[in-house]
């Protein structure tokens, strides 16, 4: 290991620390980790170190207060073959910085952030609580239903159109999508080391499929829309790229390539982590069926059958302490997604170089018992002050978004779907268990994402 770095396990010859850190085991390794060596390790990947950082004040001081050094990315099969550093989730500098200003202003022209987005959510819910309905009272597996109604939200911004439940071609993206999610990992060496890729070539080439899977999908949609362009009338995300493209001047980052990636990260990044935040919802109403009634009774009590409005979220506020609590133990991305030092940088005593694969363990903050007392107990209540209000410290402290430059650009979308979503939901069914005796599980599966296994509900329209 070389001189200067945080402490850590001892290395191998050759191969370093492989294989301590199992990826789908990777959350309770890093627990182990801490134990032994603290909040600041490093793990040597062959001769390349990782550094892990636990700690809400840690995370802190290096995303937000020295964010300019932390918001690159490090070299991965991503970004260094797949996407040749474009795109805006794994790109790093000045094309991150224009895509990422980029990207933010076009979103909230179209809604982001802002109470008219919500018309145009509802609608999507309602959508989906007409095609739940057809499932009478009969168990069954949610997760494509409403991975793709959550899909088409995110469809709607970039491209102006939603699909159908049943276009095929749709839902095969969808579950392509959920493997690519499920799959991959952040900490596997063939993602860290791009040379890898040669000896685990069959699963690099099905990332590849599926990227080109979605490529090909959206690159249609991109020519139509190249085909009826208007300046004068943006309708889309694409609209708002095309017409930045027309105004470029020549070395512009606005490139058809860095189009297609950018499209394809948000589809990927805006569909999966919000669905899978709701089933975790579903899975923790059928497993306190009390806080079911309590979510139930506070919304009839305040807006009845009535449609929700972002408006009525401090009227709700157990609703809200739900959510956080769901947020909370999903866990959903552990790792948040690796960074990196622009430049080599000394913190506590340790030497951080330039360009190496920092792990955030946001896992960290949501496990803390300082910050959560008794934290793997399910208690929504953990969040409300005093009057009965949704405030404080430690809502200001959940951070599954993460902190800093980085921090995730579909926050404020995220937050409105749970609660439209959620709202709606127990507004029109009761959700069961599809047996009382033998509950689904609550410890999920470790991918690029932390997903329920797969389970069974029962809808009981209201
Ligand atoms: C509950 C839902 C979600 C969670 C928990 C979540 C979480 C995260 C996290 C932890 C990151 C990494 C931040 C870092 O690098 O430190 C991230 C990045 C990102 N997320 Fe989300 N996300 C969610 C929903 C969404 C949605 C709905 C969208 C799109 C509309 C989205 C778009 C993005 C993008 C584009 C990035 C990359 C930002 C960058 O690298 O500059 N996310 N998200």
């Amino acid at each position: 290991r070389p001189k200067g770095l945080p402490p850590g396990p001892t290395c191998y010859p050759i191969i370093g620390n492989i294989g301590l850190v199992k990826p789908s085991e990777a959350i309770q390794a890093h627990r182990n980790l801490r134990k032994k060596y603290g909040d600041i390790y490093t793990i040597m990947t062959f001769h390349k170190p990782m550094i892990a950082v636990h700690g809400y004040d840690n995370i802190r001081e290096l995303l937000v207060k020295h964010g300019d050094i932390f918001s690159d990315r490090p070299l991965t099969i991503v970004n260094g073959v797949l996407n040749k550093g474009k795109g805006l989730l794994w790109s790093s500098g000045s094309m991150w910085k224009e895509q990422r200003t980029f990207a933010l202003t076009t979103m909230r022209k179209l809604g982001f952030g802002k109470r008219c987005l919500q018309g145009q959510i509802m609608e999507e819910v309602d959508c989906l609580m007409e095609e739940l309905e057809k499932y009478g009272n009969k168990p069954f597996d949610i997760q494509n239903i409403l991975n793709t109604s959550v899909s088409n939200v995110i469809c709607s911004l970039l491209f102006g159109k939603r699909f159908e439940y049943e276009d095929a071609k749709f839902k095969h993206l969808i579950i392509l999508l959920n493997k690519l999610l499920s799959t991959s990992s952040s900490s596997s060496p063939a993602f860290i080391f791009p040379i890898l890729r040669h000896l685990t070539k069959s699963r690099f080439i099905k990332v590849q499929n599926i990227f080109a899977d979605i490529d090909e999908f959206t690159s249609e949609i991109i020519v139509e829309h190249k085909r009826n362009f208007d300046g004068n009338n943006v309708r889309d995300f694409i609209d708002g790229f095309l017409l930045e493209q027309k105004q470029a001047e020549e070395n512009t980052t606005f490139t058809d390539d860095q189009l297609k990636i950018s499209v394809r990260e948000f589809f990927a990044a805006g569909t999966e982590t919000t669905s899978t935040t709701l089933r975790w919802a579903l899975l923790f109403l059928i497993h306190f069926p009390d806080w079911q009634k309590k979510l139930r009774d506070n919304i009839d009590a305040v807006i009845g059958q009535s449609q929700p409005k972002m408006e009525h979220k401090e009227q709700l506020p157990l609703v809200e302490a739900f959510i956080l609590e769901v947020q909370r133990h999903a866990n959903l991305v552990p790792l948040a997604i690796p960074h990196a030092p622009k430049e080599d940088f000394n913190y506590k005593g340790y030497y951080l170089p330039k360009g190496t694969f920092m792990f955030f363990v946001l896992d960290s903050v949501m496990s803390d018992p300082e910050i959560f007392p008794e934290p793997t107990k399910f208690q929504p209540g953990r969040f409300l002050d005093n009057r009965g209000k949704c405030n404080g410290e430690q809502k200001e402290k959940l951070i599954p978004f993460s902190t800093g430059r980085r921090l995730c650009l579909g926050d404020s979308l995220a937050k409105m779907e749970l609660f439209l979503f959620l709202v709606r939901f127990l507004q029109k069914f009761e959700i069961k268990p599809e047996n009382p005796e033998n509950l689904p599980p609550l410890e999920g599966n470790l991918g690029l994402t932390n997903m329920p296994k797969s389970f069974n509900i029962v809808l009981i329209k209201r």
